[in-house]
């Protein structure tokens, strides 16, 4: 069999770069394969993390070389447009040799070319797009996209917020698709303090300076206390030293955590960062969580991301500058002592989750490459926008309700 030959139709899902946009990624993939007979292929960067991580059987990787665009003046942007418009050209070929019956864009630096590539030669596109503010590559893809899978949607006057460029019959809201193992897992609580730290996929620098001193103040009237604190990779001893010079023993840290489920649900409260993976998975499995978004993301996403989450009353947003360990300290303890709140919490956490969004997300791919698919239970026809819910035909579609001046 020639290179690039397969047996199978494909499915090409193009971007990554960080767990965001990969994590998401595999699950649609490993869902699309449950499902029907399907090859998959991703078209990612060698920087990217899905160059690092092993992929199921089966699936493969095509690398591309582009580099980034936003975010380093006019020379970086000019330098990044030229290699992106090589990208493209390479895709086209790329494409034509595997000849996919859909693409599906992620985001990340290789969605971007490839999606173009996929509207040139007229294959179906879908994109996916997992935070509260569309990034750049998505941006520009979706006026030739059949899908728009959206996750995290803001609201505004009750209706959930389209970017411009998105055609409103394209469009989806059916949440973060996740790896196996996040389920909603009732919160119940107990006399626990168990409180867990999440960095998102490289770690928080802010989170691991401030945490362990705002934990070091929680001893005394926690004696209960128990951390498990996720740092980064090549943080883990930076973080163990800061925890004990604030004498904190009850921290264990890691710089990765393996089954993040299982960590959410074994906490009684959650602070991290407000990537959206992140925020879909507390979501998911309903825990109360104090989100402090990184406020460098691209067009404030993170914030972006925890205000919705926030509008369900399923988390506390505090921005990174006012999130000292004093504050810290402060909200952590209120939140600790008031089991009322924080069950509250969990639950709006867990009614907003969409533990479901792989499946939903690969069902409607699958059609849109022609595949038969049964649905095996109609999708949930809930839309969620910050606890707005807009459906329309029960299969989770959402049509735009014409606004009224
Ligand atoms: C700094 C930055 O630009 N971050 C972006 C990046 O974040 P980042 O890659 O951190 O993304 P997310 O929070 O979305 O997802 C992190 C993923 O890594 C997994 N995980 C994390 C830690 C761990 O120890 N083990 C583990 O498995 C989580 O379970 C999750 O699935 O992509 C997100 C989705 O586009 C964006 O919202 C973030 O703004």
């Amino acid at each position: 069999m020639a290179a690039g030959e397969t047996t199978k139709p494909g499915i090409v899902i193009a971007g990554g770069g960080t767990g965001g946009h990969v994590f998401p990624a595999l699950a649609i993939a490993a869902a699309a394969s449950e499902l029907a007979e399907v090859e998959v292929t991703f078209v990612g960067t060698a920087k990217g993390l899905e160059s690092r991580i092993t992929l199921p059987p089966g699936h493969r990787l095509e690398l591309l070389d582009v580099q980034p665009i936003k975010g380093g003046g006019v020379l970086r942007a000019a330098r990044g447009t030229g290699v992106a418009a090589v990208a493209t050209v390479r895709a086209v070929s790329l494409l034509r040799r595997l000849r996919p019956r859909v693409v599906l864009s992620v985001g990340g630096y290789a969605s971007g070319p490839v999606a173009l590539a996929a509207g040139m030669l007229g294959i179906p596109l879908a994109i996916f797009e997992p935070n509260a503010a569309m990034g750049l590559a998505n941006k520009v893809a979706a006026p030739f996209a059949q899908r728009a899978y959206l996750a995290l949607v803001e609201s505004e006057g009750g209706l959930p917020k389209i970017p411009p460029t998105v055609r409103a019959s394209s469009v989806r809201i059916l949440g973060v698709p996740l790896r196996k193992g996040f389920h909603g897992a009732p919160y119940r609580a107990s006399s626990s303090a168990r409180v867990l730290v999440l960095g998102g996929s490289q770690g928080a620098a802010p989170l691991n300076e401030r945490v362990p001193e705002a934990m070091g103040r929680l001893l005394k009237d926690f004696p209960q206390l128990e951390i498990v604190h996720q740092s980064g990779r090549d943080r883990e001893l930076l973080v163990r030293n800061a925890y004990e010079r604030e004498k904190v023993g009850c921290a264990t840290v890691v710089p990765f955590i393996d089954d993040v489920a299982e960590a959410i649900a074994g906490a009684d409260l959650v602070i991290a960062r407000a990537g959206a993976g992140t925020v879909a998975e507390i979501s998911a499995i309903g825990r109360a969580a104090i989100l402090i978004p990184f406020p460098f993301a691209a067009d404030d996403h993170q914030a972006k991301n925890a205000a919705v989450l926030a509008g369900t009353g399923g988390c506390l947003a505090i921005r990174q500058e006012a999130a000292d360990a004093t504050r810290l300290a402060a909200e952590v303890a209120r939140l600790l002592r008031d089991d009322a709140t924080r069950t509250r919490m969990a639950e709006a956490a867990r009614s907003f989750g969409r533990p479901d969004s792989a499946r939903l997300v690969a069902e409607d791919l699958l059609r849109l490459g022609r595949w038969h698919v049964e649905a095996n239970a109609p999708p949930a026809p809930k839309v969620v926008t910050n606890g707005v819910a807009r459906t329309t035909n029960g299969t989770g579609n959402y049509r735009r309700i014409p606004e009224t001046h």
